[in-house]
């Protein structure tokens, strides 16, 4: 198992270690003792997972300070495009996005920090996303940016999507309240 980086600060891959035998496989997708030896302090207060048809896009969500939030992503059933996109001002990585495809295939367990908004296209009826998060759901503070905003190609002509999530602003006309701070 092993902590990957990305080329956006302070978000990584965390490749778990994949048991196989002739039942299946097992893969844990936390332990506090490795996360703490790679620098990452997190306290899971939540913890929930959604169920999605083919060609569903849900998306780009964010918590706002100070419910903002560490989201651990990943795919136990199906296979998903994660996307995420770089909302602190000041970071190197501002305004730009990054792709991954996670699945129960690849066991791939997306480390997102705080000041990233976050969405993904299902690539599979029936995909599980399950999360871990380190604040509680704040409804007020949950907000998002519209999915064809920021240049992304979803290689999708008509995706199945929440009225909610059609009528987020764009990139352009959201103003960010998270700032970039460089890990040590
Ligand atoms: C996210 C969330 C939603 N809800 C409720 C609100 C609503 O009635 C119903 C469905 O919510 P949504 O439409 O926001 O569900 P969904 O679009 O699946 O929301 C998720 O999208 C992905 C992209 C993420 O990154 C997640 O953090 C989360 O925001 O569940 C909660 O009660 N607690 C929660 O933590």
């Amino acid at each position: 198992m092993q902590i990957v980086e990305t080329k956006i600060p302070g978000l990584k891959i965390f490749e778990p270690r994949i048991f196989e035998d002739v039942r299946g496989k097992f893969i844990k997708t936390f332990n506090n003792d490795f996360f703490q030896e790679h620098n990452l302090n997190i306290s899971i207060k939540e913890t929930y997972y959604s169920i999605s048809h083919k060609d569903v896009i849900r998306g780009m969500h964010f918590q706002t300070p100070p419910y903002d939030h560490i989201k651990i992503v990943y795919v136990p059933f199906g296979k998903i495009l994660d996307v995420v996109l770089d909302l602190r001002k000041g970071s190197p990585t501002f305004g730009k996005s990054f792709s991954i495809e996670l699945s129960s295939e690849n066991g791939k367990i997306l480390i997102i920090p705080k000041g990233l908004a976050h969405g993904f296209k299902s690539l599979e009826d029936n995909t599980n996303v399950t999360y871990m998060q380190t604040t509680t759901y704040a409804p007020n503070n949950d907000e998002g940016i519209r999915y064809d905003s920021f240049g992304f190609d979803w290689q999708c002509d008509c995706p199945k999507m929440s009225d909610r999530d059609m009528s987020f602003n764009s990139l352009e006309e959201y103003e960010s309240n998270f700032f970039y701070k460089e890990e040590k």
